[in-house]
């Protein structure tokens, strides 16, 4: 194939193009990047008295554990507690123990800080201590001791820092609190509040999971969308909440998220800020635009509540503190300045109710562009589908298919009208092999696979020679807790202890790391072939970067004639293998990307391996 470069260029490519999808699904957040440790940490959204209120954490010798609705709980959002009874005639550690996530990651190089909230509903003698560990089978770690007094009868927060001795292999390790069953028989205190934090990326307090938060930041995204997709929430009743997502963790009540796990709301819209500004990445805000499922959306006369609830969660974002009551909160959480922000989306997926839409739109979108007129505000039902006022500059497509549906769609952008609307590729991935049931789980991945991977490269080549509207893409799900997942395949799967880039990850981060400013027209690929390739240049470092993209089971010869010379010595980068194979946690390594120094010439050749994706770099003279 020869393909003729043109030294003109037709397109900036734009600076948000290649980013990241979030929202706490498959424990993405809780039991994922946020680093608490410690599952069902404070009882939140469970039944008191109930075996099931208890979930992740056991009793440990003889003693009686129960959650209970306090008389006095520790603040409203949090009504419940934990009861320890330690009876009779226990002797030895009576307690209790916490399994973390599915694991907990003990490691000898850390220090971990614990915390929790006790009070005796009675006053009592008892004047001794909590023995706090991170354990296995009775071996313990890590171990502190904790003072513990019977007169206390008002909350009191105690904290301790543990650090390993050794670092087992294994994660099955329980953060454990006890007492000596023969000085505190009898005793019955409460707990409430508990956490377990490791160290933080960057050292945020409240923060994430160092190994998680790197493998993102090295994918070089440059927005990070929150809080959801789906979890933004469905119903009235169960919708994210910003308001109750900030301030101290005691007064934030969690929520059953959408994907069937308790959300601590630990991340909350702070959280989610900072990780923007660790990770120097600029946010895509959702406000919940009243949208529910089976067509019960708000009526338009009950929106004015949810419209303020949207405009106090941007000045709790941008506002100033000297005029907005919530950018002021934000400013006394640590905050003054304004966050980045630029683009707002309005709802998710709003094509499952787009008739509403037509008037929620209308009323989120006329009211906040006025609020708000240096935003940028994006549409989610289908583009002119319905027609919508005032029209939208922007819309958000999500697409989830089988990889062929990726390379025969690979032009899927060429064919949209050039009137203005720009478009964000929010969600897209290639999720099964079985294109009659798509979402079904008869040929669903569990993992992306090379053949997986590749297709997605051919549509996200579509997006650089389209990215004269295409101003952000992103792949979704973005992470996968492989102990507790909901959906499959995702970007990024982990375990308590390690985390598994997959094969789409690395194309992700090929595409990502290897931008350029503009993008040059050549040869078009063929129509529903299986060789795509893209070239761009990067006017500040002055180099040349060639995207390939080979769905073919043989290898691609190719020739490049440039219209412009560039240095001999350049690189190449490939991520490529037989097209079944996946990166899993038994096979974590299977695919990763290779970089060879590779030789260039103003016309040059290059074979793109069978089921590849190669990112070729050359310098200009
Ligand atoms: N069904 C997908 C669409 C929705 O926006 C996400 O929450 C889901 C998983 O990525």
């Amino acid at each position: 194939t020869m393909i003729m470069v043109d030294g003109t260029a037709s397109h900036a490519i734009p600076p948000l193009l290649y980013g990241q999808m979030f929202e706490d699904i498959n424990h993405s957040g809780d039991g994922g990047i946020y680093a608490e440790l410690l599952q069902n940490r404070a009882f939140q959204q469970v039944t008191p008295n109930t075996t099931a209120a208890l979930y992740a954490w056991s009793a440990i010798n003889g003693a009686r554990i129960n959650v209970i609705a306090d008389p006095s709980p520790i603040s409203s959002a949090l009504p419940n507690s934990l009861q320890l009874i330690i009876p009779q005639g226990t002797s030895g550690q009576v307690g209790f123990g916490n399994e973390g996530y599915y694991g907990i990651q003990v490691n000898s190089e850390w220090t971990y800080n614990a915390s929790f909230y006790y009070k005796f509903s009675a006053a009592s003698a008892f004047d001794g201590a909590a023995t706090v560990t991170l354990q296995s089978m009775g071996e313990a770690y890590a171990t502190a001791s904790v003072p513990i007094s019977g007169s206390q009868t008002a909350w009191k927060q105690v904290a301790v820092s543990l650090t390993p001795t050794s670092s087992p292999a294994s994660t099955a390790n329980n953060f454990t609190v006890t007492f000596d069953g023969s000085n505190a028989a009898g005793q019955t205190i409460d707990f409430a509040m508990f956490s377990l934090f490791p160290p933080t990326f960057k050292d945020r307090e409240n923060g994430l999971r160092i190994d998680l938060a790197t493998t993102l930041s090295e994918m070089k995204p440059s927005f990070f969308r929150l809080p959801g997709g789906n979890n933004l929430g469905q119903t009235w009743a169960t919708r994210w909440q910003w308001n109750v997502t900030v301030g101290p963790l005691i007064n934030r009540p969690g929520r059953m998220g959408d994907w069937g796990y308790v959300n601590t709301d630990g991340l909350g819209l702070l959280e989610y800020m900072y990780l923007c500004e660790d990770m120097e990445i600029e946010p895509i805000m959702a406000v919940w635009a009243g949208y529910s499922l089976n067509d019960e959306s708000l009526p338009e006369d009950e929106l004015a509540t949810y419209i303020q609830a949207a405009i106090d969660q941007i000045n709790f974002v941008i506002g100033d503190p000297a005029t907005n009551e919530y950018a002021a909160l934000r400013a006394s959480l640590g905050h003054p300045d304004p966050f980045r922000l630029t683009y707002v989306e309005i709802g998710n997926e709003d094509f499952f109710g787009s008739e509403s839409y037509i008037y929620r739109w209308k009323d989120f979108a006329g009211i906040l562009r006025a609020a708000f007129p240096h935003l940028r505000f994006i549409a989610t039902t289908y583009p002119f589908n319905p027609i919508l006022n005032p029209a939208p500059e922007l819309y958000d497509n999500h697409v989830y298919s089988t990889p062929d549906y990726f390379v025969e769609n690979a032009f899927y952008y060429d064919a949209y009208e050039r009137n203005g609307t720009y478009y964000f590729q929010g969600e897209y991935a290639a999720i099964s092999t079985n294109a009659a049931d798509v979402f079904g789980s008869l040929g669903r991945l569990m993992y992306p696979t090379v053949q997986s991977s590749v297709g997605e490269a051919a549509y996200m080549i579509g997006f650089e020679r389209n990215a004269d509207i295409v101003f952000a893409t992103s792949y979704a799900p973005l992470l996968m807790n492989v102990a507790n997942y909901q959906w499959s395949p995702n970007l990024v799967a982990f375990d308590a202890s390690r985390v598994y880039p997959s094969t789409s990850y690395y194309a992700q981060q090929l595409f990502s790391t290897h931008r350029g400013t503009e993008y040059l027209p050549s040869t078009l690929p063929t129509y529903n072939g299986t060789l795509y390739w893209s070239v761009t240049r990067n006017t500040t470092l002055r180099t040349v970067y060639i995207k390939v993209v080979n769905y073919d089971a043989a290898p691609a010869s190719m020739t490049f004639a440039l219209p412009f010379e560039v240095a001999s010595a350049g690189l190449v980068t490939v991520i490529t293998g037989s097209a079944d194979t996946s990166n899993s946690p038994t096979t974590p390594d299977a695919v990763v990307p290779t970089t060879f120094k590779m030789t260039f010439a103003q016309t040059f050749n290059y074979t793109a391996p069978a089921y590849s994706v190669s990112a070729l770099t050359a310098y200009l003279v």
